[in-house]
């Protein structure tokens, strides 16, 4: 089964177009990294999942049923963090969880669901005065009750120290092993990198990246970062190396060579070297990282698009709800429009 499908979605605001003609499917059991600079329209996208958001035109399809239409069903099978979480001051993140527990009529302990998280020794303090991370944390905990099919992360570790970035990514493993699909989106790229199956990237509202971190190191194409130790390399050897074909360019950093090059040339790039009489100590090759296949993919004059006015865009809705973010399970179908 597919776990999410979107087809043609567009949504504008007034003045701005957030997603356009979005394409986007995950299929079931999938975790799958939803990338894209400040203001590219990945929230939107994921309030569209969630029936908080409706589109302008197009399908958007959750756990096989149409969101609009069946948001109640799909509301009780998907576990969601939202963005800004906010919590009930006064009342402890124990009584969050129950909260949740309760909503989505599960039979979950909600200790059991606080130490998965690592809250079991603050359960009883008003989660008023947690931390950022520990509200991450709680927002979690309420994710997971009744071991959703999706989970719908929006920037899970945004406020994690790295323990708990790493506690993140073992969860997400966890879950999916367990078969839930996880969607999430992250500036943490190596967050992404580290347990995603499929990585999107969003900009401005459109989908110009869909692949494995591997497959977009590939289409990226097969530049690589070449590093030389060479201590005795003079100017001379360093324009020999810049002349071959396949090198783009050479930097020196100390006693090293920097040279970018294709990945077929870099056997040419030592034996020029050793040609020129230049000893070689070592040499090792750097991979594209998941940041510069961002950046490839992001940068450019579509990315410069005005995000200061975007920013600034006054909202043409509601304004936000104050109450603290629940886990969704309400069981008011969501049509309300979210104002950031
Ligand atoms: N309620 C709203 N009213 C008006 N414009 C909005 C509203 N919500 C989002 N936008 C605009 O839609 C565009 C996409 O915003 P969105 O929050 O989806 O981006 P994002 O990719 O989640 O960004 P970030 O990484 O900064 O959270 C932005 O230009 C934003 O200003």
């Amino acid at each position: 089964m597919t776990a999410i499908e979107l087809r043609g979605v567009t949504k504008e605001f007034a003045g701005v177009t957030a997603v356009r003609d979005l394409d986007l499917t995950v299929e079931d059991g999938e975790v799958y990294g939803f990338l894209g600079p400040n203001g590219a329209g990945k929230s939107t996208t994921i309030d569209m999942l969630l029936d908080l958001v409706r589109p302008t035109a197009g399908t958007v399809r959750v756990l096989g049923a149409d969101v609009a239409t069946d948001g109640v069903a799909i509301r009780r099978r998907t576990g969601v963090l939202p963005d800004g979480f906010s919590v009930y001051d006064r009342l402890s993140g124990r009584k969050h969880v129950e909260f949740a527990v309760e909503s989505k009529d599960a039979a979950d302990d909600p200790d059991a669901l606080l130490a998965r998280v690592g809250l079991a020794d603050a359960a009883d303090r008003d989660a008023g005065a947690y931390s950022k991370g520990m509200r991450q944390r709680l927002a979690l905990a309420m994710a997971l009750v009744d071991d959703p099919d999706l989970l719908v992360l929006d920037e899970p570790s945004a406020g994690l120290d790295p323990a708990g970035a790493k506690e993140m990514r073992e969860i997400v493993r966890a879950e999916a092993e367990r078969g839930a699909t996880v969607f999430f989106s992250s500036h943490i790229l190596e967050q992404v990198d580290a347990v995603c199956d499929r990585v999107g990237i969003l900009r401005d509202g459109e989908l110009v990246a869909e692949d494995s971190v591997e497959g977009l190191r590939e289409t990226v194409g097969g530049e690589e970062t070449l590093e030389v130790a060479a201590a005795g390399a003079d100017d001379e050897a360093v324009a020999t190396v810049r002349a071959l074909d396949g090198v783009s360019g050479v930097t020196r950093d100390g006693d090293e060579l920097v040279v970018n090059c294709d990945s077929d040339a870099k056997t040419a790039v030592i034996g020029a070297l050793e040609e020129a009489g230049v000893a070689v100590a070592d040499f090792h090759t750097r991979e594209a990282s998941l940041e510069d296949l961002f950046l490839a993919y992001t940068e450019g004059d579509a990315a410069t698009r005005d995000a200061d006015s975007a920013a600034s865009t006054p909202a043409d809705d509601e304004p936000a709800d104050d109450e603290p973010t629940d886990d969704g399970t309400d069981d008011e179908p969501a049509a309300e429009e979210v104002d950031r």
